[in-house]
Parts: structure tokens; sequence; C-alpha cells
């Protein structure tokens, strides 16, 4: 970092990245924000369904990465995993020997996606726990605590020195295989969701929550073998989680969904399959997954 006052960028001002713009703009860290929507300001709402209190990040949001002035200390990159490849001319004219890029996105495989289009800067993945979604009206909603974990590596440092003090808690963990294999695996099932078109309600079906568990028991197997240290009882956790009344907790991928638009079953999902080939695991239910996602993926039609 280069000064006390970081100059910080956001690429993908959707929405886990307007919630983070807004988390350094009210702490007087504005981020520059580049997008593919022109807009003169992004804002968000905060707090639980009823609450009104908003943050207003001025823009504009720029959509020309020919427009970007120069190098900056810090990018957050909230593009989502099957956007990367076209968002790579961003990075290419952000990013100096010094700039850190903190990867805001689901998956494990963070600094292998994004690395190679950072050739210069250093790529910090970014366990993202917290959900929040674009309301109909372009206001994000972020409803709950507004946490990430990082790596505990000397590039995390501008990361949480950025973050300090705003409403983004920052923890960094000595063991963060662990830590993203275990929000892989709520990502991996939620993925039900999409297939489904329902929300978490759908986990209270007894042959959801079977298959569910099924599912999830491989997905254990696949991160133990990847070195993360999660215990027997993660599935029924992770199960439980999404059973909680009343039923409506979303997921991203559903968004997508929705919305038509391509689905992250690659980085959510695929990588159980494919870390399990690797490790030589079995993974019946999940290929299983992985093929309905990737066809609902491409419809419809
Ligand atoms: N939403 C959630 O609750 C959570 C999401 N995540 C993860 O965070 C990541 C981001 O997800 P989310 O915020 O929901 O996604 P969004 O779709 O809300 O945001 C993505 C943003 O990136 C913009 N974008 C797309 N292509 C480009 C490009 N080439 N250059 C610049 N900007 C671009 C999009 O623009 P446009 O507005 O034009 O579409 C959009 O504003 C994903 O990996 C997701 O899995 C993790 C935890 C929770
Ligand atoms: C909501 C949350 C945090 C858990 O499924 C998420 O990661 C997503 O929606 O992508």
């Amino acid at each position: 970092m280069t000064s006390e006052k970081p100059d910080v960028a956001v690429v993908g001002p959707g929405a886990i990245g307007t919630t983070v713009a807004a988390a350094l703009h009210e702490a007087g860290r504005t981020p520059r924000l580049y997008g593919r929507t022109p807009r003169e300001r992004v804002e968000l709402r905060v707090g639980p369904p009823g609450a009104d209190e908003r943050v207003e990040v001025p823009g504009p949001v720029l959509t020309d990465p020919d427009a970007v002035a120069g190098v900056v200390d810090l990018v957050f990159l909230a593009v989502k995993a099957t956007q990367v490849d076209d968002a790579a001319p961003w990075l290419a004219a952000l990013c100096g020997p010094g700039t850190v890029v903190c990867v805001l996105q689901n998956g494990v495989e963070q600094a292998a996606t994004v690395g190679p289009h950072v050739p210069r800067g250093a790529v910090v993945p970014a366990v993202v726990w917290f959900p929040a979604w674009t309301q109909d009206d372009g206001v994000v909603h972020a409803p709950g605590e507004v946490r990430l974990t990082l790596p505990d590596v000397p590039a995390a440092g501008p990361v949480v020195d950025a973050l300090r003090g705003t409403r983004c808690d920052v923890d960094v963990s000595p063991d963060f295989v662990t830590a993203a294999w275990r929000k892989l695996l709520q990502n991996a099932v939620a993925g039900l969701m999409a297939l489904t078109g329902r929300r978490s309600a759908v986990f209270t079906r007894p042959d959801v929550a079977d298959l569910a568990l099924a599912y999830l028991g491989e997905g254990l197997a696949v991160a133990r073998a990847e070195g993360a240290r999660l215990d027997d009882d993660v599935p029924g956790r992770i199960l439980a989680l999404f059973q909680r009344p009343p039923g409506d907790q979303g997921t991203s991928i559903l968004t997508d969904r929705d919305a038509g638009r391509p689905l992250e079953w690659a980085v959510r999902n695929g990588v159980v399959s494919r870390r399990g080939r690797a490790h030589g695991i079995p993974t019946p239910v999940s290929d299983l997954v992985v093929t309905l996602l990737a066809a609902t993926s491409d419809g419809p039609g």
C-alpha cells in the first residue's frame, strides 16, 4: 500500500461488489467503480427486511478499460466466475507490480483462474460468507452481517487495512483451505435450489434432504483429500442451515437461473467431481448434479 488512503478499485459492482464498495465508501475510502453497465452511482440497502438504511456510492461506473487512469493499490474483483475472461482487460489496466487483487467469488480455484490475468501483482482469494442481491430497482440489498475470510498471506494485509473499521468484517485464517472448502460444500449443495427452481424450503423434503446428504458426503471426502479439516457432522450442519424456517433463503446460482444467466456450475459443483477424479474418489451424485446444472446453464431451449 503506497499511502494512508489506498487507491482502490471494484471491478464488477453487482451484489457483492456494491456491498464492499459501500463499506469502503462509508470509511472514506471510496473506490473507483468499473463494470459492464454504465451507472452514475451504485446503492446498497443494509439490514433485515423492513430496515431502510441506504449507502450511496458515487460513480460513475466506467465500462471501458481504456478509460482507466493508471494502476491502483487494491482491486476487488467481484464479477462472476463465468465473467473472469471478459473482465481481464480491467486487470491488465489496473494492475502494477504492487497491486493486490482480492477475488470476491465463490469456489476454491480463484488463484488458478484469475492469476493468469494478473501477471504483475498478487491474487488473494476471499471466502464471501454473506448473501446479497440486486433488487428490481437496481439497489443491492445485504440483509445481514458482511464478512470475508482471507488466507494468512502477506498480500492479505492491504485488504485487511482497506476494510479495517468498515461494516465488512475480515478474518484472516491460517487454515484457509478448510474455510474455503466448508463454504464450497454449502455452495455445491445450494445447486439443488437452481435445479429445482426453489428456495431453501426444498431441503425440508425428506428425499431432497437424503440426496443433499449423499452429495455433501462425497464433497466432504473430496474436501478432506484436498487438505480441508472438516468434521463428520459438517454435511448435517449445512443441511440444517438450509432447513431453517421460513425456508426463503436463496443463493446466487438460483438468482442466475431465474434471470436466465449462465451458471457458475464449474467452480461451485464441477470442482467436486474434478478434484474427486484427481484423488480417485468416486462422486456419482456430484457427476449427475454437474451434468444437470451444465445443461440448465445452456438453456432455455
Ligand atoms: N450474491 C451473493 O449472495 C453471493 C455471491 N458470491 C459470489 O460472488 C461473486 C459475485 O456474485 P454477485 O455479486 O452475486 O454477482 P452479480 O451478477 O450481482 O455481479 C457481477 C457484476 O459484474 C459485472 N460484470 C460482468 N461482466 C463484467 C466485465 N466484463 N467487466 C466488469 N464488470 C462486469 C456485472 O455487470 P452487469 O450489471 O452488467 O451484469 C455485475 O455488476 C460470484 O462468484 C458469486 O458466486 C458469494 C457469496 C454470496
Ligand atoms: C448465499 C450464499 C452465502 C450461500 O449460499 C452464497 O454463497 C451464494 O448465494 O452464492
